[in-house]
């Protein structure tokens, strides 16, 4: 009966099988295949080269000898030739898993919420699985290779034992003591015993080595982690590069990252390094060990004339391959159950819940049809303690226009993450139509969305992709979105116009935009969406006054007659919002119109609207109650 522990390892690596022949099929056949050709290459030669000598010994036929070196010639050179034609093929499917292996763990992570995305546990898990991946050649990209190793090491053995077995059953009636005890049963047995003890402690010093390995890479997860980030993503990321220098950051940087990662790493690199030299110190004395036990074995039964000289070379190689080949299996069997470790944090992290993906709904709405609804809904983002929105209620309705507005801080950006699914309510639901928002399919439900957040990201790809979102785009459309957003003058400029690569990253012809350029392209893609529902989060900031001007007047054509959500510190761009929500400290104080709002002295939204005002009334030396601000005068503000 097999055991539990072994159960549960060939379950883990079936999973694995499963998740490889699903991105890369055919890969662990070939792989196997060309595992026992390989296996039996060496075989032909060891066997060939017995038949030869035996009959330069005894018959010295000549075609017969000439037939024997072709066929361990040709014999070598077919398989090998075979092996190699293999080989090529399996690398190509060895580079389609990792890319498609890659996308895998990308899709796992798009399918997460951004709790679990920010959750520390789950980014040290993946750290955890890259590590091991990468540093120590461990996981599921490991695994092939591992089962190769046990197929081609029980080819070996059970070639081995085929060629050798004659050599070390045979036996002899002569009446030498020596000769009678080389060619006794105990004789080989106790051969048979010192290889298998140096394969039990080959075994059992590879578990110990991968088992510390494995330790050591789990612990330096974070090390890694740290050095990835700040040295591959920060000082590389375009952005940081001038925060580095005119913060003169690098100095910082590099001495966090040697505290932090690259010292702990580089004791961890030396410790395995230390590890692997033992390991194999040990297995090349074991090695010579086994090889000096069969040279006495094969030697003494020549000796005695048991065995042919053909069968000497046979049997010392067979043996001595034998040893190998056993040490090797029982080796692989080992690592493919350590390398187990690894497997069982890569299933942890798949197996993760995919909140994301559970509403199976198919949400369609015209513009006429919208109400969205919070009930109550409270929030922590991980591992804080403090709410971000605590006890929201509050209604939106079709074709209205509300703009959110609020201190730093007060939970406005955090109210449509979760608005947008990104997060989950701690506390309260979100209804769409009378439905909890996470009963719809998420893209179909994303699909009503255009939002632009204050931390858009535009691509290095062509100005018309970025808008479009898409490889293939609708010209007119995207023209028409630029002219929306007020940058379709500038894109007419440019060489390209919508071909125009957004940055030099990929091409040498690519463009560097200033962040007002991006943030109307961002816009063009909200408008190119053309999604019943648009969320502008400061969708102004980084525009000079004109274009502001601009986007406000052409605002609600923008928008037309879908429902917009709308937030800005500017206050006097919410004047043309029917409501008007004033955030504080994750909760919503105020619901009104602008001129309801700024009726209440006391509210938080009049504080606002007056510290405002009050920089250009001073500025302006004008006295004006602000209570008799006209229109023209708000549009200063
Ligand atoms: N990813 C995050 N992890 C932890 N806390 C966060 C995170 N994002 C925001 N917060 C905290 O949540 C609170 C609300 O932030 P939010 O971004 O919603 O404010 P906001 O009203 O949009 O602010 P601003 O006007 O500055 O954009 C803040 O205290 C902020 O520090």
């Amino acid at each position: 009966m097999i055991n539990k522990s072994i159960k549960k390892d060939l379950k883990l690596i079936k999973r694995g099988c499963s998740i490889i022949r699903q991105l890369s099929p055919g890969q662990i056949e070939l792989s196997l295949f060309k595992s026992v050709l390989n296996a039996l290459i060496p075989y032909i030669s060891i066997y060939m080269l017995a038949v030869i000598i035996d009959e330069l010994t005894q018959n010295r036929n000549t075609t017969l000898l000439a037939v024997y070196v072709g066929v361990t010639c040709g014999g070598t050179l077919l398989l090998m030739v075979l092996s190699n034609l293999i080989s090529k093929k399996v690398a190509i499917k060895e580079g389609m898993f990792e890319a498609r292996f890659e996308n895998y763990m990308n899709d796992k992570k798009l399918s997460m919420n951004f709790s679990q995305l920010e959750d520390p546990n789950i980014t040290q898990l993946r750290e955890k699985i890259i590590a091991g991946m990468f540093a120590t050649d461990g996981g599921i990209t490991a695994i092939v290779g591992r089962l190769t190793s046990i197929v081609e090491g029980l080819v070996s053995v059970i070639i081995a034992i085929i060629i050798s077995y004659g050599a070390i059953m045979a036996t002899d009636s002569t009446d030498s003591q020596v000769i009678s005890v080389v060619n006794s049963g105990w004789f080989s047995l106790l051969l048979i015993l010192a290889i298998v003890i140096c394969i039990f402690i080959t075994v059992k010093n590879s578990k110990k080595v991968d088992k510390k390995v494995f330790e050591l890479y789990q612990d330096g997860a974070t090390n890694n982690g740290y050095i990835e980030y700040y040295h591959y993503i920060y000082l590389e990321d375009d952005h940081a590069g001038k925060d580095v220098r005119i913060y003169d950051q690098k100095k910082l940087i590099i001495d966090e990252v040697l505290k932090k990662g690259r010292l702990p790493w580089l004791k961890i690199v030396n410790g395995t390094y230390r590890l692997h030299q033992q390991y194999f110190s040990v297995n090349l004395v074991i090695s010579v060990f086994i090889g000096g036990l069969v040279y006495i074995f094969v030697g003494l039964k020549a000796l005695a004339g048991t065995i042919s000289l053909g069968a000497v070379t046979k049997t010392y190689a067979a043996i001595a391959k034998l040893a190998v080949a056993i040490a090797e299996l029982s080796v692989s069997i080992s690592q493919i159950r350590s390398n187990n470790n690894y497997l069982e944090l890569l299933f942890t992290y798949l197996d993760l819940p995919v909140e994301l993906n559970e509403g199976k709904e198919i949400l369609t709405v015209n513009n006429d049809e919208w109400e969205i609804e919070f009930h109550n809904v409270s929030f922590r983002y991980p591992s804080s303690e403090k709410y971000a929105l605590k006890n929201i209620s509050m209604k939106i309705s079709s074709n209205s226009r509300t703009a959110i507005v609020g201190m730093n801080g007060s939970g406005k950006t955090t109210m449509i993450k979760l608005l947008c699914r990104l997060y989950s309510p701690e506390s309260g639901y979100i209804t769409l139509n009378g439905k909890d928002i996470k009963e719809y399919d998420y893209d179909a439900y994303l699909n009503n969305f255009s939002v632009v957040f204050q931390d858009f990201q535009l691509l290095s790809f062509s100005i018309g992709q970025n808008v479009a979102a898409s490889k293939e785009y609708d010209e007119n459309r995207v023209w028409s979105a630029l002219e929306m957003a007020g940058i379709d003058d500038r894109v007419r400029t440019l060489p390209l116009n919508l071909e125009q690569s957004l940055y030099k990253r990929f091409e040498e012809n690519g463009i560097d935009i200033s962040g007002g350029e991006a943030q109307k392209i961002a816009l063009a893609r909200a408008v190119y969406k053309n999604a019943p529902f648009v969320i502008l989060d400061e969708p102004t900031a980084a525009l000079d006054p004109i274009s502001e001007a601009e986007v406000y007047s052409k605002f609600n054509n923008m928008v037309g007659n879908k429902t917009a959500l709308f937030i800005s510190h500017r206050l006097s761009s919410c004047r043309f919002c029917d409501t008007i929500m004033v955030f504080d400290e994750g909760q919503i104080i105020q619901i009104g119109t602008h001129t309801e709002l700024l009726t209440n002295l006391e509210g938080k939204y009049y504080e606002l609207w007056n510290a405002q005002a009050q920089y250009y009334q001073n500025k302006q030396e004008d006295s004006t109650d602000l209570n008799h601000i006209d229109d023209n005068e708000y549009s200063n503000i």
